[in-house]
C-alpha cells in the first residue's frame, strides 16, 4: 500500500517534519509492509523552507544563515537555501515573522520588512539568478517599504525629509517621494517569483490590515490609521509604477508585501500551496498513492481558502486518492472541506483533555491516532495487521 504523508506544521505544538514522522512512527506499529513517503508540507509562507529541506526532491539544496533585521529593528539570524549556486529560497517570517515577537510585545506599526530586503540582498551576493520568498505569518504591514528601503530605495516626506530606517506601516502615510537611484540595479536581470500563504488584496475590509492586523498587535483605532496610511502608499506607487494591484489576489499577503513585491521587483505571485506542491515534485507521488495523510493545528472552513491540506486533497482527489485529515481540531463548519477532496478527519485528542496538554503532547498524539487511523483502513481491506 502506498502512502503519502503530506502534514502541514501544527503551530505551537510540532514543525511538519515532526508531524508527519510521528505519523509514519504510528504506521510502523500496524505494517511494515507500506510504502511511505514523507512530504512536509507548507502553505508556502511560513514553513517553506522547512518542507523544502526535507523534499526527496531538492536534494542538493545549500543552507546559509545571516544575521538580519528583525521585524522591531534588532538582529535575527535567519536562513535562506540555494539550489544548484543559482535559485534561492527565503522565507520571509524567519526575519519579519509574528512569531519572533511574543504577543505583548507586538506593535504591527513599527514593524519593518527591512530584514527582507537584507536577505535579497545576501542572495544576490551569493550570485543567484532567481529568488524564490515564501511570504506569510508576517509581524508586519508597511507594504514591502522596508524591503525597498534595504534595498536602496529613499523615502521622503512632505518636508523632503529622508524617513529613516528602517521604515515601518506607522510612516507610509508621511511618504511624499520615492528616490530610487540608488536602489540595487542587480534586482533588473532577477527572477522573482513569490508564494502567498493567503489571497487577500492589499486595502478594504478583506485586506491586509483589517485581516491580519489584530493578530500583530493593533486595536480598532491603529487598523483603521494603519488602512489610511495603505491606501496613501497605494496611491503613491500606482502613480509611480503605473500599476494598480491594490484589489489583486495575494496583494495583501504578509501586510501588503504581495503588492510591494509586484511594485519593487516585478515578482510574480503565486498561490503558496501549489508553488510549494510544484517544488516538491508531489504530483508524481500523489498519483501512485492509495491513500494520502493531510493535517495542521486546526481545521475549519477557512482552510479551503489556499491552506496546504486542502491544497494536497484536491491534487489527490483529482487522482481518485482518498485523503485523509488528522488535527489539533475541526470546526463545525469544516464539514464543507469534504467538497474540497478531504475525505474525512480525525482529531488527534484522545479525549477531553486542555488544549495545553494536546498541544504538549502532539507528536504522540499524531503517533496514536495514526495507528489507530491504518488500523481502520487496513481492517476493511482485509489486511494483515500487527497486534
Ligand atoms: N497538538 C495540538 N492539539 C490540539 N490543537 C492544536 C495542536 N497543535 C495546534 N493546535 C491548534 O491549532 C492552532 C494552530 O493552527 P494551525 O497549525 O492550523 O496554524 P494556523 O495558525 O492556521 O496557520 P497556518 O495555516 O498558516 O499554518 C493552535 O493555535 C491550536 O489551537
Ligand atoms: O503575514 C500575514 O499577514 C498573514 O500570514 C497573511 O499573509
Amino acid at each position: 500500500m502506498k502512502i503519502v504523508i503530506a502534514l502541514d506544521s501544527f503551530k505551537g505544538s510540532c514543525s511538519a517534519q515532526l508531524a508527519c514522522q510521528a505519523v509514519a512512527e504510528g504506521f510502523e506499529r500496524v505494517s511494515s509492509e507500506l510504502d511511505v513517503t514523507l512530504l512536509p508540507i507548507s502553505d508556502g509562507g511560513e514553513g517553506l523552507l522547512e518542507s523544502l529541506e526535507h523534499s526527496p526532491v531538492l536534494s542538493g539544496v545549500t543552507p546559509y544563515t545571516f544575521n538580519c533585521t528583525g521585524p522591531y529593528g534588532s538582529k535575527v539570524d535567519a536562513r535562506l537555501l540555494v539550489l544548484e549556486g543559482k535559485t534561492a529560497f527565503i522565507e520571509m517570517a524567519q526575519c519579519c515573522g509574528l512569531e519572533l515577537v511574543q504577543a505583548e510585545h507586538r506593535q504591527v506599526e513599527k514593524a519593518s520588512t527591512y530584514g527582507l530586503g537584507e536577505m535579497v540582498k545576501h542572495a544576490l551576493d551569493l550570485g543567484c539568478t532567481r529568488i524564490i520568498i515564501g511570504i506569510g505569518g508576517s509581524a508586519t504591514n508597511d507594504g514591502g517599504a522596508g524591503f525597498a528601503q534595504a534595498l536602496g530605495a529613499e523615502f521622503y516626506d512632505n518636508d523632503q525629509q529622508l524617513i529613516e530606517f528602517p521604515i515601518n506601516g506607522e510612516n507610509l502615510i508621511n511618504i511624499a517621494k520615492i528616490n530610487f537611484d540608488k536602489f540595487d540595479p542587480r534586482v533588473a536581470d532577477v527572477e522573482f517569483n513569490v508564494s502567498c500563504d493567503v489571497e487577500n488584496p492589499l486595502l478594504g475590509k478583506n485586506g491586509a490590515t483589517y485581516i491580519y492586523g489584530s493578530q500583530k498587535g493593533a486595536d480598532k483605532a491603529m487598523l483603521d490609521k494603519l488602512e489610511l496610511g495603505m491606501a496613501h502608499y497605494a496611491q503613491l506607487m500606482t502613480k509611480i509604477t503605473g500599476k494598480d494591484f491594490s484589489l489583486d489576489a495575494g496583494s495583501g499577503a504578509a501586510g501588503g508585501l504581495g503588492a510591494g513585491l509586484r511594485w519593487f521587483v516585478s515578482a510574480k505571485l503565486e498561490k503558496g500551496i501549489d508553488l510549494v506542491l510544484g517544488l516538491l515534485g508531489a504530483e508524481s507521488y500523489i498519483q501512485q498513492a492509495d491513500l494520502v495523510i493531510v493535517g495542521e493545528g486546526r481545521l475549519d472552513s477557512q482552510s479551503a481558502n489556499g491552506k496546504a491540506p486542502v491544497g494536497v486533497a484536491r491534487m489527490a482527489s483529482h487522482y481518485g486518492v482518498p485523503t485523509i485529515a488528522l488535527c489539533g481540531g475541526y470546526s463545525e463548519d469544516s464539514r464543507i472541506l469534504y467538497q474540497h477532496g478531504i475525505t474525512a478527519m480525525w482529531s488527534l485528542c484522545p479525549g477531553p483533555v486542555s488544549l495545553e496538554q494536546a498541544m504538549v503532547n502532539g507528536e504522540r498524539y499524531l503517533a496514536d491516532t495514526a495507528e489507530n487511523l491504518l488500523r481502520t483502513v487496513l481492517s476493511s481491506h482485509s489486511k494483515q495487521i500487527k497486534h
